[in-house]
């Protein structure tokens, strides 16, 4: 279980906000606060789960984040019996007589769900389209009716009540639909979805210098790379993403691999990082990528 008490306070983790994430934030928070769960979806490594954080802070209570996948189910949620305990007490206060107490119970471990909704946390389901339908089900009822319907749990009470701080931030990347889970559409209808495209090339130059601190120059070149690659995938998908031009600008700072198209070692680095997702995408040999991503690189400059 992963909660998430700090703020994010280092440069590394730092959440830069341009004009349109700072707007899509606040909008997102008004949503929230009145009530109604948001939905962040977009292509992978744009910034779904950045958001969702920078959102969850916002709300100042404790954050839970849960990430789907089809083998959460309802136990993971809502929580399970975890064995027996058992206790025992020997009276022998008088010493003919032998008295022996034993209780035995099962105990009870909390699933995540169950334990952010009791207390009040805010909870981030991260790719939640990759579990199942079955088991996203139970968030109709926390959702619509506020409560959490306790199947399985041997309790006088069938469900508890949703704390009234208990929040919900979904995300997806509608790419992994075909071929996982159909997303509900009754869930999907219950949520406020927003969408999280890939950044512009000022936006993405703005992060890698805010982010790790990279001269303008250095940060354009990277962004442009990157973009340059984004109008040759056109609809594609794998598209390469923000998160790749972080990795690139990382490694040539760490190892002081210097910042520009003409350089050797850049370009380098650049197909290493980039070639795989190009061959995959444009569909092309490793060859044509290589030279695609050098030539890009050269145009940088
Ligand atoms: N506004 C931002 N400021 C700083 N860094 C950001 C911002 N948005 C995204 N990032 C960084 O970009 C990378 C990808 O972001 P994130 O993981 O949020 O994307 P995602 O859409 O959730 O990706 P995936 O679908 O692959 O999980 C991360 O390293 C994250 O720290």
């Amino acid at each position: 279980m992963t909660v998430l008490s700090e703020r994010i306070t280092t440069n590394n983790n730092a959440f830069i906000q341009d004009e349109l994430t700072k707007s899509l934030l606040s909008r997102s928070l008004r949503y929230v606060k009145t009530g109604y769960p948001v939905h962040f979806t977009g292509p992978s490594g744009s910034g779904k789960t950045s958001i969702a954080i920078a959102l969850a802070n916002k709300l100042k209570r404790p954050v839970m984040v849960m990430h789907g996948n089809h083998e959460l189910d309802n136990k993971d949620l809502i929580g399970s019996f975890s064995g027996y305990t058992s206790s025992k007490v020997v009276d022998q206060y008088v010493r003919s007589v032998y008295k022996k107490d034993e209780t035995v119970t099962e105990s009870w471990i909390d699933g995540r769900l169950l334990e952010a909704v009791k207390k009040g946390y805010t909870l981030i389901y991260d790719e939640f389209s990759r579990s199942s339908p079955a088991t996203n089900n139970i968030f109709l009822s926390v959702l619509e009716e506020g409560v959490l319907p306790l199947y399985g749990l041997k309790s006088k009470r069938p469900y508890v009540k949703v704390h009234p701080k208990f929040k919900v931030i979904f995300t997806s990347n509608p790419d992994e639909y075909a071929g996982v889970y159909q997303t509900q559409d009754a869930l999907l209808d219950r949520l406020i979805t927003l969408h999280v495209g890939y950044k512009n090339k000022e936006q993405e130059a703005l992060i890698l210098r805010e982010k790790l601190g990279v001269e303008k120059n250095e940060a354009h070149i990277i962004s442009n790379l990157v973009q340059d690659l984004r109008k040759e995938f056109g609809k594609r998908k794998g598209n390469p993403s923000l998160r790749l031009s972080i990795q690139i600008t990382k490694i040539a700072k760490n190892d002081d691999i210097p910042i520009k198209g003409s350089n050797q070692d850049f370009q380098q680095l650049c197909i290493d990082l980039l070639s795989h997702s190009v061959v995959q995408g444009l569909e092309i040999t490793y060859e044509d990528a290589n030279d695609l991503i050098r030539e890009l690189c050269k145009k940088t400059t």
